[in-house]
């Protein structure tokens, strides 16, 4: 039957999935930012991101404190990913006991700070031992009534808009890898994402009729987006933000770069100020850019 890794991330969800029965509660399952549960006055929204030492984070490239607020920042970007307001955040947390206590709280003074950024706090959590650092997020969010902004509204004819910082911290994990003397803008922005967290308000007041964090890379995330809603998105590279800043890659780490979790979007109309307008939606499949077959390198857990 073969291996994971021969399924490849993407593969193995859809094998996994495949066998759940739906739940009574469940308003939406798996396949989009985050879960839609029914609760007794409206819904809960909930996701979770795990992070492993040595495949999410090194310990000598990142401290505590930022190590902190880059797991917080990957699970609230999924809820606000929704359309959703961040409520609370439930953190397991595995070390080796001989992690040094200091180096734990400064964990948590992270997850604090990134939870006051986006209006939530730490409810709870859990913590064992074990060989590698690893964080098991779970983020919880509130709708307020409204319907969640899912990756299957998209409409030939809507517009393509991004809000947030592309391609930096892919640059900055190519040149901490290459172990080249780096800007810091670059280097601090993969230690640290920093989601503009007042984005799926926005979105949602621009009749955004899809939403998703840029996690692992813009080209393959709208490619949720094209698949969910059945069409194409066609994007022009030339309208796509590439500051300076990072250097003569910097296209390619912004089309295919993930982790800086910015927010990609589809709007009937006008894009909301300050987001940037990249593309456009159209009937068919798959993403385009500048009418091509877009560049590959995007993260894939299984595949490296
Ligand atoms: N092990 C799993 N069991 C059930 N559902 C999963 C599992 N892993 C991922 N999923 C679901 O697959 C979808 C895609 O996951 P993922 O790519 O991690 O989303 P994101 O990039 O927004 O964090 C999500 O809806 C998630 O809940
Ligand atoms: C040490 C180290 N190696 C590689 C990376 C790059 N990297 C790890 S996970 C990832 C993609 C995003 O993580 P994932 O767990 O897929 O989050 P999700 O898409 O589920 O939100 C990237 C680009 C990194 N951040 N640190
Ligand atoms: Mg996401
Ligand atoms: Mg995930
Ligand atoms: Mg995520």
């Amino acid at each position: 039957m073969g291996t994971i890794g021969e399924l490849g991330e993407f593969g193995l969800i859809g094998r996994l999935t495949r066998r759940l029965p739906p739940g009574p509660a469940v308003r939406l399952g798996p396949g989009d930012d985050a879960a839609v549960v029914a609760a007794p006055d409206g819904s809960v929204v909930a996701t979770t991101d795990l992070l492993v030492e040595g495949r999410h984070f090194r310990r000598d490239w990142s401290g505590p404190y930022d190590i902190g607020r880059k797991a917080a920042a990957q699970n609230l970007a999924d809820v606000v990913a929704m359309g959703a307001r961040p409520t609370a955040l439930l953190i397991g947390f595995a070390a080796p006991a001989g992690t040094a206590a200091e180096w734990a709280e400064r964990l948590y003074d992270g997850f604090a700070d990134e939870c006051a950024a986006a209006g939530a706090s730490v409810a709870g959590g859990d913590v064992v031992s074990a060989p590698l650092i690893t964080l098991a997020v779970t983020a919880l969010g509130d709708l307020g009534g409204a319907a969640p902004l899912t990756r299957s509204g998209a409409r030939p004819g809507d517009l393509v808009a991004v809000r947030g910082r592309l391609g930096f911290a892919s640059a900055g994990l190519a040149l901490l890898t290459e172990g080249r003397d780096a800007p810091e803008e670059l280097i601090a922005a993969h230690r640290r994402p920093e989601p503009p967290y007042g984005a799926g308000d926005e979105a949602r007041a621009h009749g955004a009729t899809a939403l998703l964090d840029v996690s692992d890379g813009l080209v393959q995330d709208l490619g949720h987006i094209a698949a969910a809603s059945g069409v194409r998105i066609e994007i022009d590279s030339a309208a796509v933000p590439v500051p300076e800043a990072l250097g003569p890659d910097g296209l390619r780490h912004a089309l295919t770069g993930g982790e800086d979790h910015a927010f990609a979007g589809t709007f009937p109309g006008a894009v909301p100020p300050s987001w940037s307008r990249i593309g456009v939606v159209t009937a068919g499949s798959g993403v385009r850019v500048d009418g091509r077959e877009p560049p590959s390198g995007a993260w894939d857990h299984f595949a490296r």
